[in-house]
Protein backbone atom coordinates (compact mmCIF):
# COMPACT_ATOMS: atom_id res chain seq x y z
CA UNK A 1 0.00 0.00 0.00
CA UNK A 2 1.87 3.26 -0.92
CA UNK A 3 1.66 6.18 1.80
CA UNK A 4 -0.77 8.54 2.02
CA UNK A 5 0.35 11.83 1.12
CA UNK A 6 -1.54 15.53 0.65
CA UNK A 7 -2.89 16.02 -3.09
CA UNK A 8 -3.81 19.15 -4.43
CA UNK A 9 -6.18 19.28 -7.28
CA UNK A 10 -3.73 19.56 -10.05
CA UNK A 11 -5.75 20.67 -12.85
CA UNK A 12 -9.03 22.18 -14.50
CA UNK A 13 -12.52 21.72 -14.57
CA UNK A 14 -13.57 20.82 -18.30
CA UNK A 15 -17.06 22.78 -19.09
CA UNK A 16 -18.39 25.71 -20.89
CA UNK A 17 -21.95 27.77 -21.08
CA UNK A 18 -23.42 24.39 -23.05
CA UNK A 19 -22.80 21.63 -20.34
CA UNK A 20 -25.46 19.73 -19.14
CA UNK A 21 -24.28 17.08 -17.30
CA UNK A 22 -21.95 17.19 -14.81
CA UNK A 23 -19.45 14.23 -14.08
CA UNK A 24 -17.63 13.50 -11.15
CA UNK A 25 -14.82 11.80 -9.85
CA UNK A 26 -13.51 11.68 -6.52
CA UNK A 27 -9.77 13.09 -6.99
CA UNK A 28 -7.25 12.45 -10.18
CA UNK A 29 -5.44 8.93 -9.38
CA UNK A 30 -1.17 9.44 -9.40
CA UNK A 31 -1.15 8.27 -13.07
CA UNK A 32 -3.36 11.00 -14.44
CA UNK A 33 -2.09 13.67 -11.85
CA UNK A 34 1.30 12.74 -14.06
CA UNK A 35 -0.45 12.69 -17.23
CA UNK A 36 -2.20 15.90 -16.38
CA UNK A 37 -5.77 14.74 -17.32
CA UNK A 38 -8.28 13.12 -16.45
CA UNK A 39 -8.61 9.09 -15.70
CA UNK A 40 -5.60 8.97 -18.01
CA UNK A 41 -4.45 5.24 -16.88
CA UNK A 42 -3.80 3.53 -20.02
CA UNK A 43 -6.36 0.67 -17.81
CA UNK A 44 -8.79 2.90 -16.81
CA UNK A 45 -12.20 2.65 -19.18
CA UNK A 46 -13.77 5.94 -18.76
CA UNK A 47 -12.53 7.02 -22.26
CA UNK A 48 -13.56 3.81 -23.81
CA UNK A 49 -16.71 3.70 -22.10
CA UNK A 50 -17.90 7.49 -23.57
CA UNK A 51 -16.61 6.05 -27.01
CA UNK A 52 -18.62 3.57 -26.94
CA UNK A 53 -21.57 5.03 -25.74
CA UNK A 54 -21.76 7.84 -28.53
CA UNK A 55 -20.61 5.03 -30.90
CA UNK A 56 -17.00 7.08 -31.87
CA UNK A 57 -13.91 6.66 -32.03
CA UNK A 58 -11.97 6.60 -29.22
CA UNK A 59 -10.30 10.08 -28.30
CA UNK A 60 -7.01 9.68 -28.44
CA UNK A 61 -5.51 13.41 -27.24
CA UNK A 62 -6.74 15.55 -24.01
CA UNK A 63 -7.59 17.69 -26.52
CA UNK A 64 -9.87 15.10 -28.27
CA UNK A 65 -11.41 14.35 -25.46
CA UNK A 66 -12.29 17.75 -24.17
CA UNK A 67 -14.08 18.47 -27.74
CA UNK A 68 -15.72 15.26 -27.16
CA UNK A 69 -17.39 15.90 -23.51
CA UNK A 70 -18.01 19.58 -24.77
CA UNK A 71 -19.71 18.46 -27.82
CA UNK A 72 -21.88 15.90 -25.98
CA UNK A 73 -22.32 18.84 -23.19
CA UNK A 74 -20.79 17.28 -20.26
CA UNK A 75 -18.94 18.69 -17.89
CA UNK A 76 -16.20 16.94 -16.13
CA UNK A 77 -14.63 17.76 -12.30
CA UNK A 78 -14.21 15.76 -9.41
CA UNK A 79 -15.80 16.51 -6.05
CA UNK A 80 -11.96 17.31 -4.12
CA UNK A 81 -10.07 20.35 -4.40
CA UNK A 82 -8.03 18.28 -1.77
CA UNK A 83 -7.37 15.15 0.64
CA UNK A 84 -4.72 13.39 1.97
CA UNK A 85 -4.74 9.82 0.32
CA UNK A 86 -2.51 6.62 -0.46
CA UNK A 87 -2.17 5.88 -3.82
CA UNK A 88 -5.58 5.93 -5.96
CA UNK A 89 -6.72 4.21 -2.86
CA UNK A 90 -10.57 6.24 -2.32
CA UNK A 91 -11.07 4.16 0.94
CA UNK A 92 -7.81 6.05 2.68
CA UNK A 93 -9.26 9.82 1.52
CA UNK A 94 -8.77 11.92 4.70
CA UNK A 95 -9.17 16.03 5.26
CA UNK A 96 -11.14 16.31 2.47
CA UNK A 97 -11.73 19.57 0.87
CA UNK A 98 -14.51 19.80 -1.68
CA UNK A 99 -14.20 22.01 -4.91
CA UNK A 100 -16.47 25.09 -5.34
CA UNK A 101 -18.93 23.71 -8.19
CA UNK A 102 -20.71 26.99 -8.00
CA UNK A 103 -18.24 27.92 -10.68
CA UNK A 104 -19.65 25.36 -13.41
CA UNK A 105 -23.20 25.24 -11.74
CA UNK A 106 -23.38 29.33 -12.07
CA UNK A 107 -22.00 29.17 -15.67
CA UNK A 108 -24.06 26.30 -17.42
CA UNK A 109 -27.39 24.95 -17.15
CA UNK A 110 -26.32 21.59 -15.72
CA UNK A 111 -29.69 19.79 -14.68
CA UNK A 112 -28.12 16.31 -13.68
CA UNK A 113 -24.93 14.94 -12.09
CA UNK A 114 -23.14 11.72 -12.23
CA UNK A 115 -20.42 10.04 -9.86
CA UNK A 116 -17.84 7.92 -11.07
CA UNK A 117 -17.83 5.68 -8.29
CA UNK A 118 -19.22 4.80 -4.60
CA UNK A 119 -16.35 7.19 -2.85
CA UNK A 120 -17.30 9.81 -5.49
CA UNK A 121 -20.90 10.22 -5.18
CA UNK A 122 -20.52 9.96 -0.78
CA UNK A 123 -18.37 12.82 -1.07
CA UNK A 124 -20.66 14.52 -3.43
CA UNK A 125 -23.88 13.88 -1.30
CA UNK A 126 -21.86 14.93 1.82
CA UNK A 127 -20.30 18.12 0.54
CA UNK A 128 -21.96 19.34 -2.42
CA UNK A 129 -25.97 18.47 -2.67
CA UNK A 130 -26.87 20.53 -0.20
CA UNK A 131 -25.00 23.66 -2.27
CA UNK A 132 -26.19 22.34 -5.73
CA UNK A 133 -29.53 20.84 -4.70
CA UNK A 134 -29.26 18.09 -7.48
CA UNK A 135 -29.16 14.80 -6.04
CA UNK A 136 -26.57 12.86 -8.39
CA UNK A 137 -26.86 9.40 -10.05
CA UNK A 138 -24.00 7.18 -8.90
CA UNK A 139 -21.97 5.29 -12.01
CA UNK A 140 -19.75 2.13 -11.85
CA UNK A 141 -16.27 3.40 -11.16
CA UNK A 142 -14.22 2.49 -14.54
CA UNK A 143 -10.78 2.12 -12.31
CA UNK A 144 -8.60 -1.40 -13.30
CA UNK A 145 -9.94 -1.65 -9.36
CA UNK A 146 -13.23 -2.66 -10.80
CA UNK A 147 -12.28 -5.14 -13.04
CA UNK A 148 -14.54 -7.48 -12.41
CA UNK A 149 -17.06 -5.40 -13.94
CA UNK A 150 -16.53 -5.79 -18.26
CA UNK A 151 -16.44 -3.02 -20.86
CA UNK A 152 -20.25 -4.29 -21.68
CA UNK A 153 -21.52 -3.77 -18.73
CA UNK A 154 -19.44 -0.19 -18.47
CA UNK A 155 -21.35 1.39 -20.60
CA UNK A 156 -24.52 -0.40 -20.22
CA UNK A 157 -24.20 1.11 -16.34
CA UNK A 158 -23.09 4.45 -17.82
CA UNK A 159 -26.50 4.90 -20.27
CA UNK A 160 -28.51 7.03 -18.45
CA UNK A 161 -25.62 9.61 -18.91
CA UNK A 162 -25.84 9.13 -22.38
CA UNK A 163 -29.43 9.80 -22.40
CA UNK A 164 -28.93 13.05 -20.41
CA UNK A 165 -26.12 14.40 -22.33
CA UNK A 166 -28.14 15.66 -25.59
CA UNK A 167 -25.64 17.06 -28.20
CA UNK A 168 -26.58 19.43 -30.04
CA UNK A 169 -27.88 18.26 -33.96
CA UNK A 170 -25.13 19.00 -36.52
CA UNK A 171 -25.39 21.76 -38.37
CA UNK A 172 -26.20 22.01 -42.23
CA UNK A 173 -23.62 23.80 -44.06
CA UNK A 174 -22.88 25.12 -47.68
CA UNK A 175 -19.73 23.27 -48.96
CA UNK A 176 -17.91 26.73 -48.71
CA UNK A 177 -19.08 27.50 -45.27
CA UNK A 178 -17.68 24.28 -44.45
CA UNK A 179 -13.94 25.33 -45.83
CA UNK A 180 -14.65 28.64 -43.92
CA UNK A 181 -15.55 26.58 -40.69
CA UNK A 182 -12.34 24.13 -41.14
CA UNK A 183 -10.49 27.70 -41.31
CA UNK A 184 -11.82 28.99 -38.24
CA UNK A 185 -10.99 25.95 -36.12
CA UNK A 186 -7.47 25.40 -37.69
CA UNK A 187 -7.16 29.48 -36.57
CA UNK A 188 -8.20 28.25 -33.12
CA UNK A 189 -5.45 25.47 -32.76
CA UNK A 190 -6.57 22.99 -34.76
CA UNK A 191 -4.76 21.94 -37.89
CA UNK A 192 -5.99 20.50 -41.18
CA UNK A 193 -3.46 17.16 -40.90
CA UNK A 194 -5.31 17.07 -36.80
CA UNK A 195 -8.55 17.07 -38.82
CA UNK A 196 -7.78 14.71 -41.49
CA UNK A 197 -6.06 11.97 -38.48
CA UNK A 198 -9.59 12.80 -36.78
CA UNK A 199 -11.48 12.12 -40.25
CA UNK A 200 -9.46 8.78 -41.47
CA UNK A 201 -10.42 7.80 -37.53
CA UNK A 202 -14.28 8.31 -38.19
CA UNK A 203 -14.16 5.83 -41.55
CA UNK A 204 -11.68 3.68 -39.84
CA UNK A 205 -14.19 3.13 -37.12
CA UNK A 206 -17.35 2.95 -39.06
CA UNK A 207 -14.96 -0.16 -41.12
CA UNK A 208 -14.68 -1.94 -38.29
CA UNK A 209 -17.91 -2.10 -36.72
CA UNK A 210 -18.94 -2.93 -40.05
CA UNK A 211 -16.71 -5.96 -40.32
CA UNK A 212 -17.65 -6.47 -36.61
CA UNK A 213 -20.74 -7.00 -37.53
CA UNK A 214 -19.92 -9.58 -40.17
CA UNK A 215 -18.05 -11.44 -37.56
CA UNK A 216 -21.34 -11.52 -35.46
CA UNK A 217 -23.53 -12.66 -38.42
CA UNK A 218 -20.92 -15.43 -38.57
CA UNK A 219 -21.48 -16.65 -35.43
CA UNK A 220 -24.23 -19.45 -34.54
CA UNK A 221 -27.08 -18.34 -36.41
CA UNK A 222 -30.04 -16.34 -34.12
CA UNK A 223 -33.24 -16.22 -34.73
CA UNK A 224 -32.91 -12.89 -36.59
CA UNK A 225 -30.11 -14.59 -38.76
CA UNK A 226 -32.46 -17.30 -39.73
CA UNK A 227 -35.30 -14.65 -40.86
CA UNK A 228 -32.53 -13.16 -42.50
CA UNK A 229 -31.59 -15.63 -44.40
CA UNK A 230 -34.94 -16.85 -45.25
CA UNK A 231 -36.15 -13.46 -46.67
CA UNK A 232 -32.66 -12.59 -48.39
CA UNK A 233 -32.52 -9.10 -46.46
CA UNK A 234 -30.03 -7.05 -44.93
CA UNK A 235 -30.71 -7.04 -41.20
CA UNK A 236 -27.52 -5.27 -40.39
CA UNK A 237 -28.30 -2.33 -42.56
CA UNK A 238 -29.84 0.26 -39.97
CA UNK A 239 -30.96 1.91 -43.21
CA UNK A 240 -34.15 4.10 -42.33
CA UNK A 241 -35.54 4.71 -45.29
CA UNK A 242 -35.69 2.59 -48.54
CA UNK A 243 -33.02 2.55 -50.95
CA UNK A 244 -32.60 0.95 -54.40
CA UNK A 245 -30.14 -1.53 -53.01
CA UNK A 246 -32.85 -2.92 -50.67
CA UNK A 247 -33.51 -5.50 -53.70
CA UNK A 248 -31.62 -8.58 -52.58
CA UNK A 249 -28.03 -8.63 -53.96
CA UNK A 250 -26.44 -11.52 -55.42
CA UNK A 251 -23.77 -12.51 -53.36
CA UNK A 252 -24.68 -11.11 -50.31
CA UNK A 253 -24.60 -13.92 -48.02
CA UNK A 254 -21.11 -15.06 -49.84
CA UNK A 255 -19.86 -11.79 -49.23
CA UNK A 256 -20.25 -12.41 -45.44
CA UNK A 257 -19.04 -15.68 -45.36
CA UNK A 258 -15.68 -14.28 -47.24
CA UNK A 259 -15.78 -11.43 -45.20
CA UNK A 260 -15.16 -13.98 -41.97
CA UNK A 261 -12.25 -15.68 -43.99
CA UNK A 262 -10.87 -12.38 -44.45
CA UNK A 263 -12.51 -9.34 -43.01
CA UNK A 264 -10.58 -7.78 -46.09
CA UNK A 265 -11.29 -3.79 -46.34
CA UNK A 266 -9.66 -2.11 -49.67
CA UNK A 267 -9.44 1.84 -49.70
CA UNK A 268 -9.62 3.48 -52.75
CA UNK A 269 -7.72 6.98 -52.33
CA UNK A 270 -8.36 9.71 -54.83
CA UNK A 271 -5.27 12.32 -55.02
CA UNK A 272 -7.04 15.21 -52.65
CA UNK A 273 -7.49 15.82 -49.22
CA UNK A 274 -10.04 12.86 -49.60
CA UNK A 275 -7.45 10.50 -50.77
CA UNK A 276 -5.97 11.56 -47.62
CA UNK A 277 -8.97 10.64 -45.28
CA UNK A 278 -8.66 7.20 -47.00
CA UNK A 279 -4.88 6.77 -46.56
CA UNK A 280 -5.64 8.10 -42.34
CA UNK A 281 -8.37 5.16 -41.95
CA UNK A 282 -6.23 2.57 -44.25
CA UNK A 283 -2.92 3.57 -41.70
CA UNK A 284 -5.73 2.75 -38.29
CA UNK A 285 -7.03 -0.43 -39.75
CA UNK A 286 -3.80 -1.81 -40.41
CA UNK A 287 -2.82 -0.67 -36.84
CA UNK A 288 -5.52 -2.49 -35.71
CA UNK A 289 -4.76 -5.90 -37.39
CA UNK A 290 -7.09 -5.75 -39.95
CA UNK A 291 -5.95 -7.10 -43.60
CA UNK A 292 -6.17 -3.68 -45.47
CA UNK A 293 -5.29 -2.76 -49.17
CA UNK A 294 -4.77 0.68 -50.72
CA UNK A 295 -6.04 1.48 -54.33
CA UNK A 296 -4.08 4.82 -55.26
CA UNK A 297 -3.38 6.98 -58.50
CA UNK A 298 0.11 8.04 -57.39
CA UNK A 299 2.98 7.46 -55.35
CA UNK A 300 2.35 9.64 -51.79
CA UNK A 301 5.63 11.32 -52.57
CA UNK A 302 4.01 12.51 -55.97
CA UNK A 303 0.95 13.90 -54.18
CA UNK A 304 0.38 17.78 -54.39
CA UNK A 305 -2.75 18.35 -52.18
CA UNK A 306 -1.81 19.20 -48.06
CA UNK A 307 -2.09 17.42 -45.84
CA UNK A 308 -2.67 14.48 -47.85
CA UNK A 309 0.32 14.46 -48.80
CA UNK A 310 2.02 13.71 -45.67
CA UNK A 311 -0.41 11.48 -44.30
CA UNK A 312 -0.08 9.25 -47.35
CA UNK A 313 3.75 9.10 -46.75
CA UNK A 314 2.98 8.24 -43.32
CA UNK A 315 0.21 5.95 -44.06
CA UNK A 316 2.85 4.22 -46.52
CA UNK A 317 5.40 3.63 -44.13
CA UNK A 318 2.62 1.95 -41.67
CA UNK A 319 1.05 -0.01 -44.75
CA UNK A 320 4.53 -1.66 -45.43
CA UNK A 321 5.46 -2.14 -42.05
CA UNK A 322 2.17 -4.51 -41.50
CA UNK A 323 2.69 -6.17 -45.17
CA UNK A 324 -0.28 -4.59 -46.63
CA UNK A 325 -0.50 -3.88 -50.10
CA UNK A 326 -0.60 -0.75 -51.78
CA UNK A 327 -1.52 -1.01 -55.87
CA UNK A 328 -0.58 2.26 -57.82
CA UNK A 329 -2.43 2.95 -61.22
CA UNK A 330 -3.53 -1.24 -61.08
CA UNK A 331 -4.63 -2.23 -64.73
CA UNK A 332 -8.28 -3.24 -65.05
CA UNK A 333 -7.81 -6.97 -63.98
CA UNK A 334 -5.71 -5.84 -60.59
CA UNK A 335 -8.35 -3.62 -59.79
CA UNK A 336 -11.27 -6.30 -59.89
CA UNK A 337 -9.59 -8.93 -58.65
CA UNK A 338 -8.68 -6.62 -55.35
CA UNK A 339 -12.03 -5.06 -55.08
CA UNK A 340 -14.32 -8.70 -56.05
CA UNK A 341 -12.69 -10.28 -52.91
CA UNK A 342 -13.40 -6.87 -50.26
CA UNK A 343 -16.08 -7.19 -47.56
CA UNK A 344 -15.62 -3.14 -46.70
CA UNK A 345 -14.53 -0.62 -49.79
CA UNK A 346 -13.69 2.69 -48.50
CA UNK A 347 -14.77 5.19 -51.37
CA UNK A 348 -11.66 7.89 -50.81
CA UNK A 349 -11.57 8.91 -54.33
CA UNK A 350 -13.38 12.60 -54.46
CA UNK A 351 -14.96 14.59 -51.50
CA UNK A 352 -16.41 18.18 -51.43
CA UNK A 353 -13.54 19.28 -54.16
CA UNK A 354 -15.18 16.92 -57.08
CA UNK A 355 -16.08 19.10 -59.91
CA UNK A 356 -17.58 18.60 -63.29
CA UNK A 357 -20.03 16.68 -65.12
CA UNK A 358 -17.96 13.13 -65.21
CA UNK A 359 -15.56 11.72 -62.98
CA UNK A 360 -12.20 11.70 -65.27
CA UNK A 361 -9.74 8.72 -65.60
CA UNK A 362 -8.96 6.53 -63.86
CA UNK A 363 -11.16 7.20 -61.07
CA UNK A 364 -14.78 6.19 -63.25
CA UNK A 365 -13.14 3.15 -63.69
CA UNK A 366 -12.82 2.39 -60.14
CA UNK A 367 -15.95 3.62 -59.33
CA UNK A 368 -17.54 1.22 -61.87
CA UNK A 369 -15.34 -1.25 -60.18
CA UNK A 370 -16.72 -0.45 -56.85
CA UNK A 371 -19.96 -0.41 -57.75
CA UNK A 372 -19.68 -4.11 -59.02
CA UNK A 373 -18.64 -5.56 -55.70
CA UNK A 374 -21.06 -3.78 -53.98
CA UNK A 375 -23.44 -5.55 -56.31
CA UNK A 376 -21.50 -9.04 -55.57
CA UNK A 377 -21.79 -8.25 -51.61
CA UNK A 378 -19.13 -5.85 -50.55
CA UNK A 379 -20.25 -2.95 -48.20
CA UNK A 380 -18.70 0.76 -48.68
CA UNK A 381 -18.30 3.50 -46.50
CA UNK A 382 -17.72 6.75 -48.29
CA UNK A 383 -15.50 9.53 -46.96
CA UNK A 384 -17.43 12.87 -46.83
CA UNK A 385 -19.00 12.02 -49.78
CA UNK A 386 -20.01 9.53 -52.37
CA UNK A 387 -17.79 10.11 -55.39
CA UNK A 388 -19.50 11.39 -58.12
CA UNK A 389 -21.79 12.91 -56.38
CA UNK A 390 -21.87 16.68 -56.12
CA UNK A 391 -21.85 17.89 -51.90
CA UNK A 392 -23.42 21.23 -53.04
CA UNK A 393 -26.10 19.97 -55.31
CA UNK A 394 -26.61 16.78 -54.43
CA UNK A 395 -26.52 16.16 -58.83
CA UNK A 396 -24.54 12.57 -59.50
CA UNK A 397 -22.74 12.40 -62.39
CA UNK A 398 -22.12 8.77 -64.15
CA UNK A 399 -20.37 6.68 -62.36
CA UNK A 400 -21.34 7.60 -58.81
CA UNK A 401 -20.35 5.57 -55.93
CA UNK A 402 -23.43 3.67 -54.38
CA UNK A 403 -22.88 3.32 -50.53
CA UNK A 404 -23.81 2.04 -48.18
CA UNK A 405 -22.86 4.39 -46.03
CA UNK A 406 -21.30 7.63 -45.54
CA UNK A 407 -19.28 9.86 -42.94
CA UNK A 408 -19.92 13.16 -43.97
CA UNK A 409 -17.25 15.70 -41.94
CA UNK A 410 -18.05 18.38 -39.62
CA UNK A 411 -21.32 19.45 -41.04
CA UNK A 412 -24.39 17.78 -43.20
CA UNK A 413 -23.79 18.96 -46.70
CA UNK A 414 -27.14 19.98 -48.69
CA UNK A 415 -25.91 17.49 -51.62
CA UNK A 416 -26.21 14.76 -49.53
CA UNK A 417 -30.05 16.34 -47.69
CA UNK A 418 -31.75 16.09 -51.22
CA UNK A 419 -34.84 13.18 -51.50
CA UNK A 420 -32.73 11.13 -53.57
CA UNK A 421 -29.28 11.43 -52.14
CA UNK A 422 -29.64 8.21 -50.03
CA UNK A 423 -29.75 6.52 -53.07
CA UNK A 424 -25.81 7.52 -53.74
CA UNK A 425 -25.13 7.83 -50.07
CA UNK A 426 -26.53 5.09 -47.92
CA UNK A 427 -26.81 6.50 -44.40
CA UNK A 428 -25.29 9.79 -43.38
CA UNK A 429 -23.59 10.25 -40.32
CA UNK A 430 -21.94 13.04 -39.32
CA UNK A 431 -17.71 12.87 -38.46
CA UNK A 432 -17.39 14.66 -35.12
CA UNK A 433 -14.06 16.25 -35.62
CA UNK A 434 -14.24 19.26 -33.56
CA UNK A 435 -16.58 21.05 -31.49
CA UNK A 436 -18.05 23.12 -33.48
CA UNK A 437 -20.80 25.24 -31.90
CA UNK A 438 -18.74 28.25 -30.48
CA UNK A 439 -17.26 28.68 -34.20
CA UNK A 440 -20.77 28.59 -35.80
CA UNK A 441 -22.01 31.52 -32.90
CA UNK A 442 -18.77 33.54 -33.66
CA UNK A 443 -18.79 33.05 -37.55
CA UNK A 444 -22.71 34.26 -37.35
CA UNK A 445 -21.33 37.19 -35.23
CA UNK A 446 -18.93 38.02 -37.88
CA UNK A 447 -21.48 37.83 -40.81
CA UNK A 448 -23.60 40.14 -38.14
CA UNK A 449 -21.18 42.69 -38.06
CA UNK A 450 -21.97 46.06 -39.70
CA UNK A 451 -20.14 46.36 -43.00
CA UNK A 452 -19.35 50.13 -42.78
CA UNK A 453 -18.43 51.74 -40.08
CA UNK A 454 -19.68 55.48 -38.46
CA UNK A 455 -17.29 56.73 -40.74
CA UNK A 456 -18.74 54.94 -43.74
CA UNK A 457 -15.76 52.94 -44.19
CA UNK A 458 -15.61 48.96 -44.03
CA UNK A 459 -15.52 47.89 -40.35
CA UNK A 460 -13.85 44.79 -39.83
CA UNK A 461 -13.96 45.33 -35.50
CA UNK A 462 -16.13 41.78 -35.52
CA UNK A 463 -13.92 39.72 -38.12
CA UNK A 464 -10.97 38.70 -35.43
CA UNK A 465 -8.47 40.41 -37.69
CA UNK A 466 -9.59 39.23 -41.48
CA UNK A 467 -9.51 42.02 -43.34
CA UNK A 468 -12.56 41.05 -44.87
CA UNK A 469 -15.70 42.22 -44.06
CA UNK A 470 -18.11 39.32 -42.72
CA UNK A 471 -20.67 37.61 -45.06
CA UNK A 472 -23.52 35.87 -44.41
CA UNK A 473 -22.93 32.00 -43.04
CA UNK A 474 -24.75 30.58 -45.24
CA UNK A 475 -25.53 33.40 -48.34
CA UNK A 476 -22.33 32.75 -51.02
CA UNK A 477 -21.56 35.95 -52.58
CA UNK A 478 -23.42 36.46 -55.82
CA UNK A 479 -25.78 33.66 -54.88
CA UNK A 480 -28.60 35.99 -53.71
CA UNK A 481 -31.05 32.76 -55.36
CA UNK A 482 -29.95 30.23 -52.74
CA UNK A 483 -29.76 32.77 -49.92
CA UNK A 484 -32.96 33.78 -50.87
CA UNK A 485 -33.97 30.22 -50.71
CA UNK A 486 -32.68 30.14 -47.17
CA UNK A 487 -34.49 32.96 -46.09
CA UNK A 488 -38.03 31.46 -48.12
CA UNK A 489 -37.57 28.29 -46.04
CA UNK A 490 -36.94 29.80 -42.76
CA UNK A 491 -39.98 31.64 -43.71
CA UNK A 492 -41.81 29.00 -44.22
CA UNK A 493 -40.96 26.68 -41.78
CA UNK A 494 -41.99 29.72 -38.64
CA UNK A 495 -45.35 29.93 -40.65
CA UNK A 496 -45.81 25.69 -40.57
CA UNK A 497 -44.89 25.97 -36.98
CA UNK A 498 -46.90 28.88 -36.04
CA UNK A 499 -49.61 26.59 -37.79
CA UNK A 500 -48.89 23.42 -35.88
CA UNK A 501 -48.86 25.06 -32.32
CA UNK A 502 -51.86 27.45 -33.42
CA UNK A 503 -49.92 30.81 -32.30
CA UNK A 504 -50.72 34.38 -33.90
CA UNK A 505 -48.15 35.68 -36.34
CA UNK A 506 -45.62 37.47 -34.33
CA UNK A 507 -46.43 41.44 -34.72
CA UNK A 508 -42.89 42.19 -36.30
CA UNK A 509 -40.80 39.40 -38.15
CA UNK A 510 -37.60 38.21 -38.43
CA UNK A 511 -35.35 40.16 -40.78
CA UNK A 512 -33.18 38.35 -43.18
CA UNK A 513 -30.27 39.73 -41.58
CA UNK A 514 -31.26 38.41 -37.97
CA UNK A 515 -32.00 34.89 -39.55
CA UNK A 516 -28.45 34.43 -41.10
CA UNK A 517 -27.00 36.15 -37.52
CA UNK A 518 -28.23 32.94 -35.28
CA UNK A 519 -26.08 29.94 -36.16
CA UNK A 520 -29.04 27.56 -34.84
CA UNK A 521 -32.10 29.75 -36.51
CA UNK A 522 -29.44 29.16 -40.06
CA UNK A 523 -29.03 25.87 -39.41
CA UNK A 524 -32.48 24.86 -38.46
CA UNK A 525 -33.78 27.07 -41.21
CA UNK A 526 -31.08 25.12 -44.43
CA UNK A 527 -31.53 21.41 -41.68
CA UNK A 528 -35.65 21.63 -42.70
CA UNK A 529 -35.64 18.30 -44.32
CA UNK A 530 -38.30 18.43 -47.36
CA UNK A 531 -39.82 14.81 -45.21
CA UNK A 532 -40.98 16.66 -42.63
CA UNK A 533 -43.85 16.36 -41.19
CA UNK A 534 -46.28 18.16 -38.55
CA UNK A 535 -45.43 16.47 -34.92
CA UNK A 536 -49.37 15.52 -34.62
CA UNK A 537 -49.41 13.72 -37.92
CA UNK A 538 -50.10 10.25 -37.78
CA UNK A 539 -46.60 8.64 -39.62
CA UNK A 540 -47.67 6.02 -41.17
CA UNK A 541 -44.18 5.26 -43.28
CA UNK A 542 -42.15 6.72 -45.53
CA UNK A 543 -43.93 8.72 -48.70
CA UNK A 544 -41.30 11.93 -49.44
CA UNK A 545 -43.93 13.35 -51.92
CA UNK A 546 -47.09 12.93 -49.58
CA UNK A 547 -46.89 16.44 -47.33
CA UNK A 548 -43.55 17.84 -48.89
CA UNK A 549 -44.36 21.72 -47.93
CA UNK A 550 -44.59 24.48 -50.58
CA UNK A 551 -40.68 25.91 -50.50
CA UNK A 552 -39.10 25.98 -53.34
CA UNK A 553 -37.54 22.74 -54.59
CA UNK A 554 -34.22 21.88 -53.62
CA UNK A 555 -31.77 21.39 -56.47
CA UNK A 556 -31.62 17.26 -57.19
CA UNK A 557 -30.10 15.26 -60.01
CA UNK A 558 -32.28 13.36 -62.21
CA UNK A 559 -34.86 10.70 -60.52
CA UNK A 560 -32.02 7.26 -60.29
CA UNK A 561 -35.29 5.09 -60.63
CA UNK A 562 -36.47 6.92 -63.33
N1 LIG B 1 -14.24 19.47 -44.21
C1 LIG B 1 -13.30 19.15 -43.36
O1 LIG B 1 -13.25 19.63 -42.26
C2 LIG B 1 -12.27 18.21 -43.71
C3 LIG B 1 -12.18 17.73 -45.00
N2 LIG B 1 -11.32 16.79 -45.31
C4 LIG B 1 -11.37 16.10 -46.60
O2 LIG B 1 -10.94 16.94 -47.63
C5 LIG B 1 -11.82 16.79 -48.73
C6 LIG B 1 -11.69 17.96 -49.64
O3 LIG B 1 -10.38 17.88 -50.15
P1 LIG B 1 -9.95 18.61 -51.48
O4 LIG B 1 -10.43 19.99 -51.43
O5 LIG B 1 -8.51 18.34 -51.64
O6 LIG B 1 -10.83 17.91 -52.59
P2 LIG B 1 -11.07 16.39 -53.02
O7 LIG B 1 -10.02 15.48 -52.50
O8 LIG B 1 -12.47 16.10 -52.69
O9 LIG B 1 -10.98 16.50 -54.59
C7 LIG B 1 -9.87 17.09 -55.22
C8 LIG B 1 -9.24 16.11 -56.15
O10 LIG B 1 -10.23 15.59 -57.03
C9 LIG B 1 -9.82 15.80 -58.37
N3 LIG B 1 -11.03 16.01 -59.16
C10 LIG B 1 -11.90 17.02 -59.06
N4 LIG B 1 -12.91 16.86 -59.95
C11 LIG B 1 -12.65 15.73 -60.62
C12 LIG B 1 -13.32 15.04 -61.67
N5 LIG B 1 -14.44 15.50 -62.22
N6 LIG B 1 -12.78 13.88 -62.11
C13 LIG B 1 -11.64 13.38 -61.57
N7 LIG B 1 -10.97 14.00 -60.60
C14 LIG B 1 -11.47 15.16 -60.11
C15 LIG B 1 -8.89 16.97 -58.32
O11 LIG B 1 -7.99 16.92 -59.41
C16 LIG B 1 -8.17 16.73 -56.99
O12 LIG B 1 -7.11 15.80 -57.14
C17 LIG B 1 -13.17 16.60 -48.07
O13 LIG B 1 -14.10 16.01 -48.92
C18 LIG B 1 -12.79 15.69 -46.92
O14 LIG B 1 -12.82 14.35 -47.32
C19 LIG B 1 -10.63 16.14 -44.17
O15 LIG B 1 -9.49 15.55 -44.54
C20 LIG B 1 -10.25 17.10 -43.12
C21 LIG B 1 -11.39 17.80 -42.62
K1 LIG C 1 -15.54 9.98 -51.29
Amino acid sequence: MPAAQDVTHPFEPVFDEQSQVLVLGTMPSPRSRKEGFYYAHPRNRFWRVIAQLFDEPLARTNEERIDQLLRHHIALWDVLASCRIAGAKDASIRDAVPNDLARIMDAAPVAAVFCTGTAAAQAYRRFSEPKTGIACVQLPSTSPANAAMGLDALVDAYRPLAAAAAASEAPLLDVPDVVRLEQAIANAGTPLSTLMDRAGAWIAHRAIARIEALRDDAKEPTETNKTSETTGTNETNDRSCPHPSDEPRAGHDGARRRACDASKIVVLCGNGNNGGDGWVAARILADAGLPVSVICAKEPHDLRAQPARNAAIEALTALEEHGARVLVSPDPAALESELESAAVIIDAILGTGFSGGSVAAPFDAWIEAAVRARNAGAFIIAADVPSGLSAQTGRAVRPCIKADETVTMLAMKPGLSTPFAFAWAGTVRIGAIAYVEPLLERMACEDNAPATGKDGKPDFAGSRGKKTPGKPLHAKAGDEDRAGAADDQADHAEESRRRDIGAEEPRRSRTRTEQTANPSAVCSALRQDPFARAEQEDDDGYDPYSDRPPMPEPVFQRDPWA
